[in-house]
């Protein structure tokens, strides 16, 4: 809906569709009418556009775009309307003014916004352009540079920067309506010519052409797969170098390519996903409608290693005190000089510098080996080694140390939640907060309920995942919870590729191809071999305490891959020691090189078990790898141990850097077809009988046999009792 009301000479016409005043057909055609009647009524000498409860629009409604009756097409006539009006059109900008919203108040004559506003043309990061007009005004108001950089970005930016730019022409701390209303009635009369942006040559530069084909390269190589940069920026330079009318036909034209290509659902699937999220819900029944957080006003973080450094980071830019502990003073020195480094770099590139932080404040971060400073903290989060032993110790010790009610987290990435619970006399208060490496700058958050812990615990949990800025998932308690656990089927495989004939780099190729930043191995070159090999140490899997006898490539009937275990003990760790799956050029450099050794390596190691080397094309690769993924995040769902697909896509997007623009695996899944995804699982699985990651998860044939369901009816298909929790 959009209200009319006529004041003295001017009309009021208020955008009004909670909670961010989408642009719905509804709301487009109130404004569509208000418009009219405005013209039509002439005692009315000026129009002002604002937004209902301080927001001026989010823009269209992303939730009709799924809908039979597409509205895209309708906005760019509101807006043009809008511009051609006789009368002085004024947008008054409160809270948001995004994608549809800011075009809206483009066509607008003037602009005018609350200094707290915030601005910006999103399209691009749900797979689209600003297809109402948007990109060919927007560069003609403040030049192509700026808005190359907001329209393929896709960044907010706030009143003061809008300013500057010249995107309004006033900014105010009071009250905006009645500043516009002011505006309006003082340019009663005015001419209007010079204030329509469609009419406005583009602001030239000296070297445009140069600019435009730096700006592409740069745009090209941040976009990698996704195509909504690109198409962004061709529609830009159509402003650049064609006249209005001709800009606007080809702004349609590549968004008509968009709008086919499968990314703009995938990357609107993304977006839904990430708010669905945080209406978690615990199979006991309680969910976030019904659990209160308890405050944090005081954290602790122990252990200051890789992990420790990037959470006392984070919690010092969320403003909360904080204690960090290590275990003695080499380490406590070492860990403080390393946070230290972080914070100053991180307090650079915000505005206000060192003072915003105010790391150097004891009272706000206190570095300590002394275990007792715990005792008046709301919330600890344990990042020590990853050995259940030392962590029930940890546990043990705050249980005692902590206040009552104070909230245990562990940072493991694979442990029992449950077991580290048991070392406590509260488990109800024990919770698992899976941070991503670097732990400052991934946005997941995997919160991990163990089997006694409470609502108000996850609750205050996905309360501390939003005051870091993170996207905190709920999931349940197994071994690698969500996240890990369905990565261990896709390195298995990269690694088993490997012993079929495949290089490292062959296959990291066709998964950066797909749109990984990284492929599996220069991956695990960065993370540290040595972390997977503790690990399989403390498994028995490989190391002294595995059996003699047991075969090289076989562990408890199934096939098993030593290749990482030898590259191990040839002290090949990856980045840190400078060799691991590539060469680099130093230990801690970051340049792979593929590596002639692990190539002989490779052939002697077949020769050495009688594997026949065979080639092994992109496709199977590709299938392999993420087919096993996603037959795991099946299983998952069918335990319980997450409760819809939408939680392992916003897991995989956020923690493991899934290309966004494929709408993570689970919704990839979908997009290939659950029969294709089982028919290749099949296929793989009767070429490798001892893989059990290959063997197609239950749930998945459940799905194809029910006729492939659209995700959103998946989880109907399962039923309580199939919860293992
Ligand atoms: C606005 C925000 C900054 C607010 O943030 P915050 O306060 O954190 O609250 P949220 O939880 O994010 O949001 C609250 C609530 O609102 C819902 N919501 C937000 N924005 C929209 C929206 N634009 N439409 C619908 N609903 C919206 C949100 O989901 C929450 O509800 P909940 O999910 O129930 O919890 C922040 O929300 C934000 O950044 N929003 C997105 C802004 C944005 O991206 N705007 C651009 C939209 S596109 C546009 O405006 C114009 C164009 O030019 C489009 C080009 C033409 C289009 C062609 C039409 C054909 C489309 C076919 C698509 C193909 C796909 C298909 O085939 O279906
Ligand atoms: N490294 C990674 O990429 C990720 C690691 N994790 C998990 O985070 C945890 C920490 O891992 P990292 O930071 O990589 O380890 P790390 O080895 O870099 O650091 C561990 C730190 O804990 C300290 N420590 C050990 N015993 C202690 C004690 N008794 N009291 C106080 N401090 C003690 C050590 O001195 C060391 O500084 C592990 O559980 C790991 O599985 C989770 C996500 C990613």
């Amino acid at each position: 809906m959009a209200h009319y009301a006529r004041g003295s000479a001017v009309a009021v016409i208020r955008l009004c569709n909670p909670p961010v005043n989408a642009l719905s057909l509804a709301v487009l055609q109130a404004l569509e009418d208000g418009l009219k009647k405005a013209d039509a009524d002439p005692s009315v000498k000026a129009v002002m556009i604002c937004g209902e409860n301080g927001k001026f629009s989010a823009g269209a409604d992303i939730r009709g775009f799924s809908s039979p009756e597409r509205h895209g097409g309708a906005l760019g006539p509101i807006v043009s309307l809008i511009e051609s009006s006789e009368k002085p059109v004024v947008a008054a900008i409160e809270g948001v003014a995004l994608g549809g919203g800011l075009e809206v108040a483009l066509g607008c004559h003037y602009r005018i916004a609350h200094m707290k506003a915030q601005m910006g043309l999103p399209e691009v990061t749900i797979g689209l352009l600003p297809g109402a007009e948007g990109t060919q005004r927007l560069p003609r108001l403040i030049g192509v540079p700026a808005a190359l950089d907001m329209i393929t970005t896709g960044k907010h930016i706030p009143a003061t920067e809008a300013l500057k730019l010249g995107l309004v022409d006033e900014i105010v701390e009071e009250n905006t309506i009645e500043a516009a209303i002011r505006l309006a009635n003082k340019v009663i009369g005015q001419p209007l010519g010079p204030r329509r942006l469609s009419l406005k040559p583009i602001p030239r530069l000296p070297n445009m052409e140069a600019f435009l084909r730096e700006a592409l390269v740069r745009v090209k190589q941040q976009a990698r797969g996704w195509l909504a940069p690109e198409l962004c920026f061709q529609a830009v330079r159509a402003a650049a170098e064609r006249p209005f009318a001709a800009g606007v036909r080809r702004e349609r034209e590549l968004l008509q390519v968009l709008l086919t290509s499968g990314q703009a659902r995938a990357l609107q699937h993304a977006f839904f996903a990430e708010r669905a999220v945080r209406r978690w819900a615990a199979p006991s029944g309680a969910s976030w409608s019904s659990a209160a957080p308890q405050p944090v006003r005081k954290a602790a973080v122990v252990g200051l290693g890789t992990m420790g450094r990037g959470i006392v980071t984070s919690l010092v830019k969320a403003n909360i005190p904080l204690v960090a502990l290590e275990q003695n003073l080499e380490y406590l020195n070492k860990g403080r000089k390393a946070v230290m480094l972080l914070l100053e770099r991180e307090a650079m590139k915000m505005e206000g510098g060192a003072q915003t932080l105010d790391f150097h404040n004891p009272a706000r971060l206190h570095f300590t080996v002394d275990f007792d400073l715990l005792r008046d903290v709301d919330l600890v989060i344990e990042a020590v080694f990853e050995n259940m032993a030392l962590k029930k110790e940890i546990f043990h010790k705050l249980s005692k140390i902590c206040k009552p009610g104070a909230l245990l987290c562990t940072n493991t990435s694979a442990l029992n939640i449950d077991e580290i619970a048991s070392a406590t006399s509260c488990p109800q208060q024990v919770i698992g907060t899976h941070f991503f490496s670097p732990a400052h700058v991934m946005r997941l958050l995997e919160i991990i309920r163990g089997r006694h812990t409470s609502p108000t615990a996850i609750a205050t949990a996905m309360q501390l995942a939003k005051a870091l800025k993170k996207v905190g998932v709920v999931v349940g308690n197994c071994f690698g919870f969500v996240g890990n656990r369905m990565m261990f089927p896709y390195v298995q495989q990269a690694v088993f590729l490997l012993e079929e004939g495949s290089r490292p780099e062959a296959v990291d190729q066709v998964l950066e191809d797909f749109g990984f930043k990284l492929g599996p191995f220069r991956m695990s070159d960065l993370a540290g071999l040595d972390v997977g090999w503790r690990s399989r140490k403390d498994q028995g899997l490989t190391g002294p305490s595995l059996p003699s006898g047991t075969p090289a490539r076989q562990r408890h009937g199934q096939r098993y891959s030593p290749l990482p275990d030898l590259l191990c003990e040839q002290g090949r760790f990856g980045q840190k020691t400078g060799k691991g799956w590539y060469q680099y050029e130093q230990a801690g450099g970051r340049t792979a090189t593929p590596d002639p050794w692990l190539h002989s390596f490779l052939s002697h190691y077949r020769d050495t078990h009688h594997i026949k080397t065979r080639f092994i094309d992109q496709e199977e690769i590709l299938e392999r790898c993420l087919f096993s993924l996603i037959n795991e995040g099946f299983a998952i769902l069918a335990e319980g141990i997450a409760s819809g697909p939408e939680h392992l896509d916003v897991i995989y997007i956020n923690g493991y850097g899934w290309p966004k623009h494929r709408g993570g695996p689970m919704f990839y899944a979908s997009t290939v077809g659950l029969p294709r995804v089982l028919a290749k699982l099949q296929k793989y699985s009767e070429v490798h009988p001892d893989v059990p990651g290959l063997r197609p998860s239950a749930f998945l044939k459940k799905l194809v046999a029910a006729g492939n369901p659209p995700i959103k009816e998946w989880m109907s298909y399962l039923s309580q009792q199939s919860s293992k929790l």
